[in-house]
């Protein structure tokens, strides 16, 4: 193999550019042709390759966002986009392809190798959701961005005695949420992995304000009500209804997507960069690299998938019960 691309697919996270960087960095070390794919599966059915070199990664490694470019595209989902996409890297020569994403953008790098191209993903996402690994790429930042934005909230409730209602990200998993909450020292964590009921955040609010508490923060994650963005509203609206309390909310939104990389982001990505590429040149197709217990692994796509992505909910429990 010769050539090589890498792309990135679905939500951008922080440290999707360092791991670009590593992969082109990496491919040229071991003596490759690296190219870049602009715009996710879209720009790979519409074969916009770009070639990469030493330079075109500079200065990157400390920045937002992805210097390639993301995109959902639907049509990529349908066998005959898979098919377009395949010709496309056909015509350019390139033996492999790395994608940066999270589960949907692996699910599309999964079909491409049954159809016999060689891929290998890296986990990108601030959710943390991808079966197969402890950690995904982005996530360590995101958690620092919303703890941070919490702490400001917090001293602004404090001083005007009020209950805030705080959403994070995390379409399907209370990841964010409970690592935000647990480290900003919220009195409630509402995930979608454990039962939630309202007259139990009510409760803790109260016991708080008794205690002589002068705010309360609830952070809720999206995941909790399906992903539908916005439910952080009606459980303030609720909370405000029947408490009287001055109750406040904030939805973070895609503020947790962007922003420097977090040093913990930064060596991680660029540790799975450049293990994506050997993988490439060893001959693996069709496998993730992910982190479990510690350790760089790498599994296959479909070995991954059975392997649900859980939450530690001893975690849930333990911010309750510090939380009282
Ligand atoms: N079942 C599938 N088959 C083929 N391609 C898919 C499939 N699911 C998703 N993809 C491709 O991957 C892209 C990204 O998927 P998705 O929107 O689920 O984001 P993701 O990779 O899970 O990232 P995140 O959830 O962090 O935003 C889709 O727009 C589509 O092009
Ligand atoms: O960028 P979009 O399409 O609004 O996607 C938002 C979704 O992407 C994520 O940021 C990452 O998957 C989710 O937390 C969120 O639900
Ligand atoms: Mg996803």
């Amino acid at each position: 193999m010769n050539k090589i691309a890498v792309l990135t697919s679905g939500g951008d996270a922080p440290g999707m550019n360092t791991a670009i960087r590593a992969v082109v960095r990496r491919g040229i070390f071991k003596g490759l042709d690296v190219f870049g794919v602009q715009n996710g599966y879209k720009g790979l059915m519409d074969g916009d390759f770009v070639s990469m070199n030493l330079g075109s990664v500079r200065d990157i490694i400390h920045r937002g966002g992805t210097i390639l470019q993301s995109t959902r595209c639907s049509e990529f989902k349908i066998a005959e986009g898979q098919q377009q996409a395949l010709a496309q890297l056909k015509k350019e020569g390139i033996g492999g392809l790395i994608v940066i994403g999270g589960n949907g953008s692996f699910e599309g790098a999964r079909k491409l190798t049954v159809e016999g191209f060689p891929t290998i993903g890296i986990p990108g996402t601030i959710d943390n959701d991808i079966a197969g690994t402890d950690y995904t790429i982005g996530f360590d930042t995101a958690v620092n961005t919303a703890v941070e934005a919490i702490d400001k909230i917090r001293d602004t409730a404090a001083s005007h005695e009020r209950t805030y209602v705080i959403e994070v990200m995390g379409r399907d998993a209370g990841d964010i949420a409970l690592w935000a909450g647990m480290c900003a020292g919220a009195e409630s964590i509402i995930i979608p992995e454990a039962d939630h009921d309202v007259e139990d955040v009510i409760d803790r609010i109260k016991q708080g304000y008794q205690r002589g508490k002068t705010h309360s923060i609830i952070v809720v994650a999206e995941g909790a009500f399906n992903g539908s963005v916005g439910k952080g509203i009606e459980i303030g609206r609720v909370i405000r209804e029947k408490t009287g309390f001055d109750t406040k909310v904030t939805i973070l939104g895609h503020l947790q997507r962007g922003g420097s990389p977090s040093a913990y982001d930064r060596m991680m990505s660029s540790q799975m960069g450049a293990k994506a590429v050997d993988l490439l040149v060893e001959g693996e197709k069709g496998v993730m690299v992910g982190l479990k217990n510690g350790k760089l692994i790498h599994s296959s796509f479909g070995e991954a998938a059975k392997d649900k992505h859980t939450i530690d909910l001893s975690i849930y429990h333990l911010a309750r019960s510090l939380s009282i």
